[in-house]
């Protein structure tokens, strides 16, 4: 059975895009979603987002890590909204259900708004900081972030199940300015750096906005620049969250779902 994809990339969060409309994963979802996503035996990407029709919405986006497991992504709802648009199911503005509640966001040219949802709290570990943005996110302020074993202390974090039996996506940030930060992320579910993750920036924009009265926030990423802004509202939390940045599509085609599924179950027994 071959599938029309679409890979669309937002500050070099990297996804595959599939119209749901037209398609549905198979009675083993997980296995095509890893071929899908492997880098060698796949199109390879951070992810895999499909889009459905949703009764009282533009559309659903229903998001899968390049394991398989489902959670919010920022830079995916971006992609999925410019998506939308490329696919004429919306033109500059929508109203879109993700897996953490609705979302509007609006579209100029390959620049997307997102508004994210309201986060309650964030909580102070130490030094450190847990903030959930639609997804779990641990926070890390670190000095020289370029020279930063990211992988190695990024997958610590993750796998401290003692502290996270769901995991957490483990991000490391230095100050560049009052208003701007450098971030890397470690992704859960991805399992590596990836060059960007939006619920991630947006943590780590509302701990240091909040640090420095700032409720605009540059965020520069191995991938490239995006920007958050917010209001606080008087009991520690945050609203009118809203993820700015790029969402491009880079290129598409097709793919065979059928055979090359066992070429990855073989290589994963080894
Ligand atoms: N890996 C994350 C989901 C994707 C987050 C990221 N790609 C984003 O842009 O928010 C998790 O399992 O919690």
């Amino acid at each position: 059975m071959d599938i029309r994809f679409y890979k669309y990339q937002g500050t070099g969060n990297d996804f595959i895009m599939v119209d749901g409309r037209e398609f549905s994963l198979g009675d083993d979802p997980i296995s095509q979603i890893k071929h899908l996503c492997h880098r060698k035996f796949g199109i390879g990407a951070d992810g895999l987002i499909l889009l459905q029709e949703k009764a009282g919405y533009d559309f659903e986006m229903c998001y899968y890590n390049a394991d398989g497991s489902q959670s919010m992504c920022g830079n995916g709802a971006r992609c999925a909204v410019a998506f939308a648009s490329f696919l004429g199911i919306i033109t500059d503005k929508t109203h879109f259900l993700a897996i953490d509640g609705p979302h509007q966001a609006s579209i100029s040219g390959e620049w997307v708004a997102l508004e994210m949802g309201d986060v309650q709290k964030i909580q102070p570990l130490g030094e450190e900081f847990f903030v959930d943005t639609g997804s779990p996110h641990h926070i890390v302020f670190v000095e020289e972030l370029q020279q930063h074993d990211v992988l190695g202390n990024g997958k610590k974090i993750r796998h401290d199940v003692q502290r996270y039996p769901q995991g957490t996506n483990v991000n490391f940030v230095q100050a560049l300015a009052k208003n701007h930060i450098q971030v890397r992320t470690f992704e859960r579910g991805v399992e590596d750096e990836t060059l960007s993750c939006g619920t991630g920036v947006t943590a780590c924009a509302l701990v240091y906005g909040a640090q420095q009265q700032q409720n605009s926030i540059k965020i520069t990423t191995l991938g490239g620049n995006l920007e958050v802004r917010f209001t606080e509202d008087n009991k520690g939390g945050f609203k009118n969250i809203v993820l700015a940045g790029p969402a491009k599509q880079v290129f598409s085609g097709n793919i065979s779902l059928t055979a090359k599924v066992k070429d990855l179950e073989n290589l994963e027994k080894r």
